[in-house]
């Protein structure tokens, strides 16, 4: 009885009743989450098909595990740097590259989506993939906001879809959010949460609820430095010096925004303010507005809140 209630829970379907056991990966987006997962996913011996939208953008994202690779290495292997190089030749072995998801996908136990934050365009990505990829392939998202039971909902694989939230930088951050909607079946959730130790992360359970147990605390915080800062009540510099020292985040609110993208954070806020428009939390910021309209998006164009050039 109790399994019973269980699978219903869960959302129990008869192709998804044994674990899967996730040995071959294939990670669609190459950007900053894509690459730092693949670079996990292969350093812990999967098989990794990563896979973008030019060819160009690829050989970007081999760079970064290429130099992220060296910076583990040299912590790892201090004192010995030929079995550091032996090391980091291994694991780009592991990753090849594809600008076909459709044929990647044919022989993989996990697809991992790493693309835009746009939900119709990570529904159109999975609900192709539905069709070409094998019975007992799970779909993930590494969504920072959109429900996952939004994005499943274009596939025939509910029970085998949930969703799996990295941190950035994935190869530094320990933690891994694993998310199940109300039709994860628990042979999925089980693999996920496998799949996530196995990479060295630890794994926290999380509902299917808006921005999951991180960043439903965190986005609402980022924000709040930038309303504090608008008001006049401190610094850009020393609001930062203040959280680091004063609480000992390793960024402050403002560093930390940058690193991530405004685009990012903006569009996450933008988004449960449409679903709670009265909820103070999640009042907006002119000037981030002001930033991410002039493509001041942070770190990655060189300037948001700090210049990086
Ligand atoms: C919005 C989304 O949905 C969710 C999110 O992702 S929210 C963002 C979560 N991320 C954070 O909060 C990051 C907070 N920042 C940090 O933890 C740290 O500042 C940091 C790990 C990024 C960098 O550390 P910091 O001490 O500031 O700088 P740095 O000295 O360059 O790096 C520390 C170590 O990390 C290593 N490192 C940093 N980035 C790395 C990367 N991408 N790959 C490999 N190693 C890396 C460095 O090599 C260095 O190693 P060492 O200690 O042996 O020298
Ligand atoms: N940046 C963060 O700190 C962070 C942290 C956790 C989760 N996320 C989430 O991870 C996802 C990716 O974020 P990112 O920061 O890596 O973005 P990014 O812009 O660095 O990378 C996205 C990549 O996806 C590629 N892409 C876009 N559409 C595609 C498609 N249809 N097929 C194949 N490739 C496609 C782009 O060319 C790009 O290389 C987003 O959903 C984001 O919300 C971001």
């Amino acid at each position: 009885m109790a399994f019973f209630a269980h699978q219903i829970r869960r959302g129990f379907s008869s192709s998804a009743v044994r674990n899967v056991v996730i040995k071959q990966v294939t990670i669609i987006g190459g950007g900053q989450m894509g690459a730092g997962i693949a670079q996990v996913a292969a350093s812990t011996g999967h098989s990794v098909t990563l896979v973008d939208t030019s060819d160009d953008i690829l050989k970007k994202s081999i760079k970064t595990i290429e130099g992220s690779l060296k910076r583990v290495v040299k912590k790892k292997f201090a004192d010995k740097p030929e079995a550091g190089e032996e090391f980091i030749q291994k694991v780009l072995k592991n990753v090849s590259t594809s600008t076909d998801a459709g044929s990647a996908v044919k022989s993989s136990d996990l697809v991992l989506e790493a693309i835009v934050e746009n939900l119709k365009i990570k529904q159109d990505l999975f609900s192709r993939l539905d069709k070409l990829a094998p019975a007992h392939t799970i779909f993930a998202s590494n969504t920072s906001s959109l429900p996952i039971s939004d994005i499943s909902s274009t596939t025939n694989r509910l029970d085998r879809f949930g969703g799996l939230h990295f941190f950035n930088p994935v190869p530094m951050m320990k933690l891994v959010e694993v998310i199940g909607t109300s039709s994860t079946s628990q042979e999925t959730f089980d693999s996920l949460l496998n799949f996530s130790k196995v990479l060295g992360k630890t794994p926290v359970s999380c509902k299917d609820t808006p921005g999951f147990i991180v960043n439903r605390l965190f986005v609402p915080y980022l924000y709040e430095a930038v309303r504090l800062y608008e008001r006049g009540h401190g610094s850009k510099e020393d609001i930062d010096i203040a959280m680091k020292l004063g609480v000992g985040y390793p960024m402050g609110p403002f560093e930390l925004s940058d690193y991530i993208g405004l685009d990012t954070i903006k569009f996450i806020m933008d988004g449960w303010r449409e679903m709670d428009p009265d909820n103070t939390l999640f009042a907006p910021s002119e000037l981030m507005d002001k930033l991410v309209a002039e493509g001041k998006l942070g770190k990655k164009t060189g300037e948001g809140f700090y210049k990086y050039k």
